[in-house]
Formats: C-alpha cells, sequence, structure tokens
C-alpha cells in the first residue's frame, strides 16, 4: 500500500478529516512558510495525531539544536529536514531519539546518510510544482514523492516514478495555507483506488 503524507496542516477541524482517512503521517510546518504553525498551536493538534498517524515537524532552515528544541518542545519524535548538511546531523538527530525524513529537491544525489526516510521534492518545498518525474534516476530504496501531486496526477506520479509513498501539501488546499476537507477525501481516495 502506497505510504500517505499530508503536510501543512494548522487546524483541528481537517486534521480530523485527515486521520479519520487512516494516513500514515501529518507534516506539521516550522519553517517560514504560509503553512508554519507555532510552537504552542501544534502541540495540540501533535497531541490529536497519537496512536492514528505520526506526526512530522517539517524544518528548513534551522540548526540541529533548533531542530532538538522544537521537536522537544512540541512533542514529536520525527522531523524533516530540507536542508540536512551531513550524515553528522542525522546521527545527531538519532541520538536524540529522532525519526529522521530528508527532504532533497530531485535530481540531487539520493545516496543515504543514514535517514529512515526520503522525500523526493520539487525544487520548492510546499510551491505545489511538479518536477521532470521521467528524467529521475531512480533510487533503488523506497521513497516519497512530493512536488505538485494532487488529484488529478497523483496516480500518474505513483506508475511514472515507482514511488513507494506520496507526499502533498498544496494539492488539499482551497487556497494557499488552507487545507479542504472534500480534496484531502478525494486525494486520498485516488491514492488507493
Ligand atoms: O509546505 C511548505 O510551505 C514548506 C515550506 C518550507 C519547507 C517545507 C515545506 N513543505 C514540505 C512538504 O513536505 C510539502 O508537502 C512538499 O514540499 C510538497 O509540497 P506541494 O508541492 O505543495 O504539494
Amino acid at each position: 500500500m502506497t505510504f500517505i503524507k499530508l503536510c501543512g496542516f494548522r487546524d483541528r477541524s481537517t486534521l480530523e478529516v485527515a486521520l479519520a482517512l487512516d494516513v500514515d503521517a501529518i507534516g506539521f510546518v516550522f519553517a517560514k512558510s504560509p503553512r508554519q504553525i507555532s510552537v504552542d498551536a501544534a502541540r495540540p493538534l501533535v497531541e490529536l495525531t497519537a496512536g492514528r498517524a505520526e506526526p512530522v515537524g517539517v524544518f528548513k532552515g534551522a540548526t540541529v539544536p533548533e531542530i532538538l528544541q522544537t521537536a522537544s518542545d512540541v512533542g514529536l519524535k520525527t522531523v524533516q529536514v530540507h536542508d540536512l548538511a551531513s550524515g553528522g546531523d542525522v546521527e545527531e538527530l538519532h541520538r536524540a531519539g529522532l525519526t529522521v525524513y530528508r527532504a532533497v529537491s530531485a535530481g540531487a544525489d539520493y545516496t543515504s546518510i543514514g535517514e529512515d526516510r526520503l522525500l523526493i521534492d520539487g525544487s520548492t518545498a510546499g510551491a505545489g510544482e511538479t518536477w521532470e518525474w521521467d528524467r529521475l534516476d531512480r533510487p533503488t530504496r523506497p521513497w516519497i514523492l512530493a512536488g505538485g501531486l494532487g488529484v488529478d496526477n497523483v496516480r500518474e506520479g505513483i506508475a511514472a516514478t515507482g514511488a513507494s509513498g506520496v507526499d502533498v501539501s498544496s494539492g488539499i488546499e482551497s487556497s494557499r495555507g488552507v487545507k479542504d476537507a472534500a480534496l484531502i477525501e478525494k486525494f486520498v481516495t485516488e491514492v488507493r483506488r
């Protein structure tokens, strides 16, 4: 079954919709973004996911100590980092007990640096832009496809790339940063069809 991560939640009602659909992971964006969430706002939403989906803190432009502090303040066990500098950073996050998703842009070096999951995104995270799937040098291990996915192209993306998981943000929004319950349901149904 395709792994499904839905990203950029900030409100309880659409989060409940996603959790009721039994998705695998839910992203909370702490990076600068229209979807950025504060530590205080994230804490109760992360609590709501307990035992239902894996909550993932999403970071870009943060130092490892800053990531560790936010993860601890919010109660997160999993982080997605878009600019991991080295395997040393992954080791440091692991030492703190965190599971690490490494997000890279398509075309980057996909060689493992010890991360738990690899996510391949477009050139700008959260921009809702696809990339040239047919030019992918396929990683030989499981990975998550991201970047411009939506109801109309997610099945094509999975078929074209062989990804074992998908991640979406813009494609389940009615406007930038505003999650849409109907689009969430349609997206998940389409992946599982
Ligand atoms: O979503 C953002 O605005 C964002 C900003 C900075 C770093 C990461 C961000 N999102 C990470 C994600 O996992 C998104 O779901 C992924 O980039 C795909 O986004 P989209 O193309 O909008 O579906």
